[in-house]
């Protein structure tokens, strides 16, 4: 190798120098094969010839080799002079044969450290593994981070930068896996895969996401919750994580105030978490970034950088929290290049590669996204702006109640109108009320959806925490009317208990939709007594919602999308794009302009 550098090296002072280099490149590249050889033979058969460190190094090779492709001319540079440093090549390799290992570290190394397990097809993710890889193989700590709810820790190089944040699954907020977790439409465990789904959905890095992967990593720097409450280090962790691209910052959007940021950068934000559903846009999950200085010591241009995206995509509309809502750039016009950008999503383009892509995302989740970039599509054609749009998702609060808001009072109305559709058609001709009486039996027991346990296998964890969703469809409870006065068009609805919003309406319901085939077991047991609090009234039949999941059942309001057959959900669809041009007119009746004044500036 020494020769192969300085080789190189000779070389590359001559007029040939680029070429020589590349010449180098591939020297290293087949002798990186060799040596990934050597790390199969080492892993797979009892022979094993090298110890621990000579292990790491082997590997951070093998990544190198195995992500070369997706590493830039720089990138690719920079990463060779790391893999050098780590794999310290001074140090011969012929070390005598070792005993098969016995030790905790050398355990460690029987797998791989980091491992993508969803979202390998986005953009740059294959280099910042290649870059945690190398740093992990280096020997770093995980650095817990202090500010947030917990369960993140940050990956510093070498050289003592940071450069990735990573959040196990099952650490957030010490929760368990598969329970209602910060929001109760987004469960723990369902965090990791949307943070990639943001990544994913972010087209041409628009709103600015870090690179974001779902990997399998292996450190004994994790927090293990042995049942006890505490840490113990005699069982490794290989968690399942988001792991997030390091962006430097100088602040919060919280630490600085609105302010400095510019029109476009309120705007990128604000575009991606509706169409997302962000529930926890928060002013700390937006970094900012100091570009310039001004004369006087303040601020100039900033850069905001969205993070924390596990809330965003939550499995029935829920009430999202839009910090910018109230910043008066949300109240300026869309530029034409914004206006351009919006009008171009394909919200079900986006939902063919979530499914590609996040196979375990819940079907509910992926109709959220396509119902609100729909209603961000339709509202911006007609005018309305960001702080408009946010109004009409967001719940208000009036005299201590919490009311629906105007996007979700008119997905009621669509789904009310369905039903009535539907009764014509008889389509619930199949409906036996006998049948339900036996519906309990097809639900998943209670231990089958409470309990999750942590499984090395990374596939299964995803699997089983996907499962719940999948199986388990929380028809909602109603609140009332948004009193908004802007919507009249919205106040003049029926009252929902009386209009029928949707319960299932047998308890399994196949549907069709794109490529994928669904299967819905719903929760329902007629009680016709009631039809008061969660009783709702069906086509003329009355049902209260049972469900044997009751730490799932109780407080759960919202709209469900996911409990409609592929045909109904198409007729909904409709049913909801004809609703918009009204409920729009409600809200252009108060003009940016108005709600601005005429002394903002930016
Ligand atoms: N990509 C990133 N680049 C730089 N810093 C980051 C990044 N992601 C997270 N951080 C830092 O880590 C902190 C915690 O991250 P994050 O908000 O994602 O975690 P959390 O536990 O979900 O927090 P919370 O839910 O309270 O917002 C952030 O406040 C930020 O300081």
């Amino acid at each position: 190798m020494r020769w192969l550098i300085s080789h190189g090296k000779t070389r590359s002072q001559g007029s040939s120098e680029k070429k020589c280099l590349w010449h180098a490149i591939v020297t290293i590249l087949f002798c990186m094969r060799f040596l990934k050889m050597a790390v199969a033979i080492d892993q797979h058969h009892g022979f094993r010839p090298f110890n621990r460190s000579q292990r790491c190094r082997l590997q951070s090779f093998t990544y190198l080799d195995n992500n070369i492709a997706e590493i830039s001319q720089t990138n690719l540079n920079h990463s060779l002079k790391q893999a050098f440093e780590v794999a310290n090549f001074h140090r011969s390799f012929s070390s005598p044969c070792l005993p098969l290992a016995t030790r905790l570290e050398d355990k460690l190394d029987a797998n791989p450290t980091v491992e993508i397990v969803g979202g390998h097809r986005a953009p740059r993710v294959r280099a910042l593994v290649v870059e945690v890889a190398i740093a992990i193989a280096s020997g770093i700590d995980l650095m817990p981070v202090s500010s947030g709810l917990g369960g993140a820790y940050f990956i510093r190089n070498k050289s003592g930068d940071n450069i990735a944040v990573t959040k196990p699954i099952d650490e957030v907020g010490g929760l368990m896996l598969g329970h209602s977790g910060m929001k109760r439409s987004v469960r723990v465990g369902g965090t990791g895969i949307r943070e990639v789904a943001a990544y994913l959905l972010d087209h041409d890095g628009f709103a600015g996401v870090p690179p974001t992967a779902l990997v399998k990593i292996n450190h004994i720097g994790f927090h293990i919750n042995n049942g006890a409450g505490g840490t113990t280090v005699s069982d490794p962790p290989s968690k399942v994580a988001s792991l997030q691209h390091f962006v430097d910052h100088d602040f919060d959007a919280g630490e600085l105030g609105p302010s400095g940021f510019s029109v476009a950068s309120v705007h990128q934000i604000g575009i991606f978490d509706v169409r997302l559903l962000n529930l926890d846009r928060h002013a700390g999950n937006i970094l900012v970034k100091k570009n310039d200085h001004q004369e006087n010591g303040a601020i100039g241009v900033v850069d905001l950088v969205p993070i924390d995206h596990g809330l965003c995509l939550p499995e029935w509309l829920d009430d999202p929290y839009f910090e910018w809502l109230h910043w008066p750039q949300a109240s300026v016009a869309f530029s034409e290049s914004e206006l351009e950008y919006i009008h171009n999503l394909d919200p079900f383009k986006d939902a063919e590669l979530l499914r590609s892509e996040l196979p375990s995302l819940g079907e509910s989740s992926i109709r959220v996204l396509i119902l609100c970039t729909i209603f961000l599509k339709q509202a911006a054609s007609v005018g309305l702006c960001l702080a408009d749009i946010g109004e009409m998702m967001t719940r208000e609060f009036c005299g201590g109640e919490e009311n629906l808001s105007v996007l979700e009072n008119l997905c009621a109305k669509a789904k009310a109108s369905l039903v009535t559709k539907s009764n014509d058609e008889d389509i619930y001709d199949n409906y036996d009320d006998d049948d339900d009486e036996n519906s309990e039996k097809n639900l998943p027991k209670k231990e089958e959806v409470t309990i999750f346990e942590f499984d090395d296998e990374s596939e299964n964890i995803l699997n089983e925490v996907s499962d719940v969703p999948q199986h388990v469809q929380f028809p909602p409870k109603m609140a009332s009317f948004s009193k908004n006065p802007r919507f009249s068009s919205i106040r003049s609805m029926p009252k929902l208990q009386d209009a029928a919003a949707s319960p299932p309406l047998s308890k399994q319901d196949d549907y069709e939709d794109g490529n994928t085939h669904h299967k819905h077991t719903y929760i329902t047991k007629e009680n016709s007594d009631n039809d008061s609090g969660d009783g709702i009234k069906v086509g003329g039949l009355t049902r209260s919602i049972s469900c044997a999941l009751h730490n799932y059942n109780s407080e759960i309001e919202g709209i469900s999308l996911g409990d409609m057959s592929g045909s109904e959900w198409k007729l909904f669809l409709e049913c909801f794009g004809m609703l918009l041009p009204e409920a729009f007119e409600g809200a252009k009746c108060m003009g940016s302009k108005q709600r601005l004044g005429t002394s903002c500036k930016f």
